[in-house]
């Protein structure tokens, strides 16, 4: 962090694509993070050898990261980030309460739903919220590929707070290693740009099985992605997020940024696990429905999407450490 920060000890929460991402660039830069898993063999392996880090630029570093499982309870720190799926944070929440006070809690999730209920069950906090567009993918427990650059906006829900001085020093860090780190003062109007750029490219890359970059190279996708902009345009603009040509062609500028990427949601369905396309697609098909919107192309990505991974035995088994 810059020398006038507080110091901070990160405890990054989630052992998977992200988490690692973040995890590992703040211990090489020289801060101090630690990181809770699921399984307590993925924690071993990350103490036992080293996790490894493909950064961009190609280079393959070892990272001397201490990891510990969930089981012990959290680490002492001043920042957690919640860098789980969002269906897996009411699994979190006895960990969460017991998070002090005078610690900062940043969420990273995709998807909408976990803001609104973060707040309900942690009502005595102030939580903040970060929007992600810098891709990862975990190799393996121990491995993870830095995959495209972007920004990390982050702010509160509601505009009910200034960053605190953690949050300003963590992002004073995002910075000083090249990430376009910004805080907002409502995370809002970002939630629903990133919710509408996942609900366009996440289940397409993973109905075609693509990188992100793939998107842009097809203009039978192109055409589908532009109507289902439309219909998730209607929704937010109802939600007072007006939405028009510049949000579509950020949306662009997502798929060549992490042209490599393997979006989220093609990772779940490669391993056969749970998406997040419920707080994503089906959090505007339920908008829609609530202000009568119709969203039918939202609706039959959601129920392609569940189709998917209802289907078939797991397919990849090497990588559940
Ligand atoms: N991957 C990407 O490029 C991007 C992802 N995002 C978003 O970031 C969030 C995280 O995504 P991603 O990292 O890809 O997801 P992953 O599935 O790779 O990682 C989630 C991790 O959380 C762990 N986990 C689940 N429950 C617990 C628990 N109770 N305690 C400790 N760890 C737990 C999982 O463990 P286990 O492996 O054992 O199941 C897994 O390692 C998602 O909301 C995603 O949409 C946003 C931008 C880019
Ligand atoms: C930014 C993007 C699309 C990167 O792949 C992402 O958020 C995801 O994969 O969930």
């Amino acid at each position: 962090m810059r020398s006038e920060s507080i110091p901070v000890k990160t405890v990054v929460i989630g052992g998977g694509a992200v988490g690692l991402l973040y995890a590992a660039r703040l211990v090489l830069s020289g801060q101090s993070a630690s990181v809770v898993t699921r399984s307590p063999l993925q924690a071993e392996q990350i103490n036992r050898q080293k996790m490894s880090f493909h950064s961009l630029d190609g280079q393959v570093l070892p990272v001397p990261l201490a990891a510990s499982p969930i089981e012990q309870g959290l680490p002492p720190g001043n920042l957690y980030l919640l860098a789980v799926k969002q269906n897996d944070l009411p699994g979190l929440l006895p960990f969460l309460r017991e998070i002090p006070q005078n610690a900062s809690i940043l969420a990273l999730q995709n998807g909408m739903g976990h803001q609104e209920w973060l707040a309900e069950k942690l009502p005595d906090r102030i939580c903040y919220f970060g929007i992600n567009a810098e891709g990862a993918r975990r190799l393996s427990g121990t491995e993870v590929i830095h995959t495209g650059s972007g920004s990390l906006r982050v702010g509160p829900w509601n505009e009910t707070a200034g960053p605190d001085p953690v949050i300003s020093a963590f992002l004073d860090w995002a910075r000083s290693v090249q990430i376009q780190a910004t805080f907002e003062a409502s995370i809002q109007p970002f939630a629903w740009r990133k919710l509408v750029a996942n609900a366009l490219i996440n289940p397409l890359t993973a109905i075609f099985e693509v990188p992100n970059g793939a998107l842009l190279e097809n203009p039978y996708t192109v055409d589908l992605m532009r109507d289902l902009f439309v219909e998730a345009a209607a929704v937010a603009n109802h939600h007072g997020q007006k939405l028009g040509e510049t949000d579509w062609q950020e949306i662009f500028a997502i798929c060549r940024n992490t042209s490599r990427n393997l979006s989220s949601m093609l990772q779940d369905v490669k391993r056969q696990r749970r998406t997040e396309v419920e707080a994503i697609n089906g959090y505007l098909v339920q908008k829609g429905k609530e202000a009568g919107i119709p969203t039918p192309l939202h609706e039959s990505l959601l129920r392609v999407i569940l189709l998917k991974t209802s289907m078939g035995e797991e397919k990849v088994g090497g990588d559940r450490s």
